[in-house]
């Protein structure tokens, strides 16, 4: 085990019924960083994040998290830890400020809940009930709900699900800053330009068991791959793949003598390494 991490799994089994959900998982998470789980419906993550989290048993293996298996963690391991799940208190009567004090009253050294408000840009609903929020509102209160109480370790399960694109700008801005204030977090999500917006490493997980870790620019040989450079031609588009784009566009340049028409460049996006990486044992399960 790694003492120093936020998290440190080794081993992880969890069964349902005879079926293993998470089967034989190691992992660790390092203090400071953002790390988003990355998986298939189904793969385990829920699974995975509720046991670090102290809301499920195991069934084998050692977890960690802030050096302290969760599965035994106290009063004060529990208010280090902020949880935001996939659907909080937002159909609450009380106001948008009511809620946080009373959320804040659990913790000795909460945030200003009135801060928390303007922090996750709902500043201007203090006075409004939760019912009445917008789901993506529902979501920043449920954020704001999960970092009242100055969590070290913030988990958040695919948290911006039905934001607008500009709310979805804003809150990466908003976890990255959390970030930048010290917290640990370890995100579930199912958008994969959102792993690579925020994740200072992610983890690809299918059928319980964790197939990579890496920074998102290199997960699945990504840094490696050949990059398709494409172009127009004689009135055709053309394509090609190479290792060294920057000396095959000048000799393009120079072969076509200037400016290349609707010249691109591209690597593979992560979603397409994802999609391969999910892809591959799943193809080996098929039966003869
Ligand atoms: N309480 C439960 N009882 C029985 N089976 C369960 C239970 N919770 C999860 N499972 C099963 O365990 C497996 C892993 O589920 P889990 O929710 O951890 O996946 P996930 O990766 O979070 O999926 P998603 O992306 O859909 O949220 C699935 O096959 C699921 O059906």
């Amino acid at each position: 085990m790694d003492d120093d991490a936020a998290i440190s799994i080794r081993g992880l089994v969890k069964r349902y019924g005879e079926r293993p959900a998470v089967d034989g998982l190691d992992l660790d998470i390092r203090r400071g960083e953002i790390f988003a789980l990355l998986g298939p419906n189904g793969a385990g993550k829920t699974t995975t994040v509720e046991i670090c989290e102290g809301h499920r048993d195991r069934d084998g293996g050692e977890v960690r998290v802030l050096g302290v298996d969760p599965a035994v963690g106290g009063r004060a391991w529990k208010a280090g830890i902020g949880i935001v799940l996939q659907s909080g208190a937002g159909d609450s009567a009380l106001s948008c400020l009511e809620l946080l004090g009373a959320q804040a009253a659990y913790y000795a050294d909460p945030r200003d809940p009135a801060e928390v408000l303007e922090l996750v840009g709902l500043g201007d609903k203090a006075g409004a009930r939760g019912r009445t929020l917008s789901g993506g509102q529902r979501r920043r209160l449920d954020v704001a709900l999960g970092i009242v109480g100055r969590p070290a370790m913030l988990f958040l399960d695919e948290p911006t699900t039905g934001f607008d694109p500009e709310a979805r700008r804003r809150f990466w801005e908003l976890i990255r800053s959390l970030r930048d204030l010290g917290t640990t977090i370890l995100l579930t999500t199912h958008y994969l330009d959102e792993a690579e917006a925020l994740a200072d490493r992610v983890g690809v997980i299918t059928r319980g068991r964790l197939v990579e870790v890496a920074v998102p620019a290199e997960l699945g040989g990504r840094g490696r791959a050949p990059a398709v450079v494409r172009w127009s031609e004689d009135g055709r588009r053309r394509s090609a793949d190479t290792a060294t784009p920057t000396a095959f566009v000048l000799d393009l340049a120079a072969r076509l003598g200037g400016e290349v028409p609707e010249l691109s460049v591209a690597r593979p996006t992560l979603e397409d390494v994802y999609l391969t990486m999910i892809a591959e044992p799943a193809a080996e399960e098929v039966p003869a």
